[in-house]
């Protein structure tokens, strides 16, 4: 009875540095990621990317260094393991220019830089754009990022979070609340630029904040821009129940990732939004060639190039791996060279051998959701995806920049048209809310979102219930608000 089958949602995946996740491969002959400082390089990732329908450029961001193993910013440097890093915010004009249609994520942290220039930033964005644009919010994980913005150490993580979903009323208030869309009349004739009846402040007072308003922009198409965010953690998936529109996720089987979209869904129930207001994107890896063994043939070409040092670099491992026992587990070693095992908890267990997570390592960062082979291979192991691990999208994770987004749009993307698993043609006009969720002509949040309250001037000043209410005030960051 269904009438179309489910369609991939695509995300270049991107970040203004040279190595972004898959490290090392920015040594690859003809690989252009030494020229991310040029404007040119990011006027040919947005131009393919609107060649190859996708919905958006996806741009990743760090605001630190990952000093490791003890020798500070040395293997970070070597590898360009995300430094140099340009801000994405910059990019988005330039890109923008030269598209009509394609959209841009943009990553920005809300732990370090008070809302209020940020609300006008992204809102400058989104009204240039035509209201391309989403936000991938995070709160930021390095120590050093930290310690870039005035603090010792790491704000602890449920805290980033509670001052996260502080910054995000803040900003609601600003997008949603502080204009009406009737605000800008250009009436030259009574000499009235701005109404200043639909126009109001803020006045927002809270734990972390003091911002009295009123935005500096006039109204966009999409007012607040798509919400991304990626979590793993109790607290995340709260946050993300609240605010998230575009969810990545991740599990390493597909029962995990099964439940981990009906989790997060039915905590979105939970805040009054439907089930179907998140979309649940993976990162994902594809390696396609016109066969299956030309493409094999092609990742060994690219397995070459790997660089295990610069995987353990972004991997936040505290010491050298390469340097111990394989038969040794992770936490002994720890514990006997004083180092606690801090973020490493991302991709490593402390019971898990030394050897173990090298090999984890060592297989090029495959994961999950990685699929090498002809088109025909590739897109069969897409369609399981959509319809069995029950994701909605991909962000395209790059080895060779442009040679994968190029084999991605001409040899899978025809492919996936052929069974109707990809758009033939942009909606014109449509803005990224739009066409992520396709729900023409609903470019703003829903009613039933968060933020949608303060479309209700008065409920600008009545307090919203915090999401984590028991959160400890104030944070170090108060000071700077
Ligand atoms: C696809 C993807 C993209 C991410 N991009 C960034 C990023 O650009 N900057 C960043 O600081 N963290 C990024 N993260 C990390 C997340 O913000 C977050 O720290 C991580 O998913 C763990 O979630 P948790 O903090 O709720 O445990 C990304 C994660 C994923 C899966």
């Amino acid at each position: 009875m269904s009438a179309r089958p489910k369609q991939l949602h695509v995300n270049l995946f991107e970040m203004a540095c040279v190595s972004h996740i898959v490290h090392g491969m920015w040594r690859m002959p003809g690989n252009n990621r030494h020229r991310m400082g040029e404007m040119a390089y990011w006027l040919e990732v947005a131009k393919l990317s609107e060649e190859g329908l996708f919905d958006a450029v996806f741009l990743a961001d760090v605001i630190g260094t990952y000093d490791r193993f003890g020798a500070g910013d040395a293997p970070a440097l070597r590898e360009g393991v995300q430094i140099p890093n340009l801000d994405p915010l910059m990019l988005v004009p330039a890109m923008a220019a030269v598209t009509r249609h394609v959209g841009f994520g943009v990553t920005f942290s809300t732990t370090y830089e008070p809302p209020f220039a940020f609300a006008r930033r992204m809102a400058t964005l989104d009204l240039l754009t035509g209201g391309r644009v989403g936000w991938n919010v995070v709160t930021s994980y390095l120590r050093s990022a930290a310690q870039n913005f005035g603090l010792d150490d790491e704000i602890p993580h449920d805290r980033r979070y509670a001052i996260a979903d502080e910054y995000m009323d803040v900003l609601y208030k600003l997008w949603e609340g502080s204009w009406d869309d009737t605000a800008v009349r250009n009436d030259a004739a009574a000499g009235i630029y701005t109404n200043p009846d639909a126009v109001r402040r803020i006045n927002h007072t809270g734990t972390h904040f003091r911002v009295a308003g009123p935005h500096l922009v006039q109204p966009g198409r999409q007012r607040t821009p798509v919400v991304f965010q990626a979590t793993g953690s109790p607290a995340g998936l709260e946050f993300a129940a609240r605010h998230a529109e575009v969810v990545f996720i991740g599990g390493q089987t597909t029962a995990d990732v099964r439940a981990n979209i009906a989790r997060t869904r039915e905590r979105a129930r939970a805040h009054g939004r439907h089930g179907d207001d998140i979309r649940f994107i993976v990162m994902a890896g594809i390696v396609t060639d016109t066969t299956d063994a030309l493409a094999r043939k092609k990742l060994e070409k690219y397995q070459q190039y790997y660089s295990t040092e610069g995987a353990l670099v972004h991997a936040q491992a505290e010491i050298d791996l390469r340097r111990y026992d394989p038969n040794e587990r992770i936490g002994d070693v720890l514990r006997r060279e004083g180092v606690t095992f801090g973020n490493m908890n991302r991709r490593f267990r402390p019971d898990q051998t030394i050897g173990s997570a090298l090999r984890q390592i060592a297989t090029f960062d495959e994961g999950r959701f990685f699929a090498v082979g002809s088109p025909t291979t590739v897109a069969t192991q897409i369609e399981g995806w959509l319809d069995i691990d029950g994701v909605d999208g991909i962000n395209l994770r790059q080895y060779h920049s442009f040679d994968t987004a190029r084999d991605f749009i001409d040899l899978i993307i025809p492919e996936l048209q052929r069974r109707g698993r990809y758009r033939t043609a942009y909606t014109p006009g449509e803005s990224l809310r739009e066409r992520l969720f396709e729900r023409p002509g609903q470019a703003r949040l829903p009613e039933r979102h968060f933020a949608a309250r303060y479309r209700d001037p008065a409920a600008l000043h009545a307090p919203a219930a915090p999401l984590f209410p028991d959160e400890p005030a104030p944070s170090p960051l108060s000071k700077a608000s």
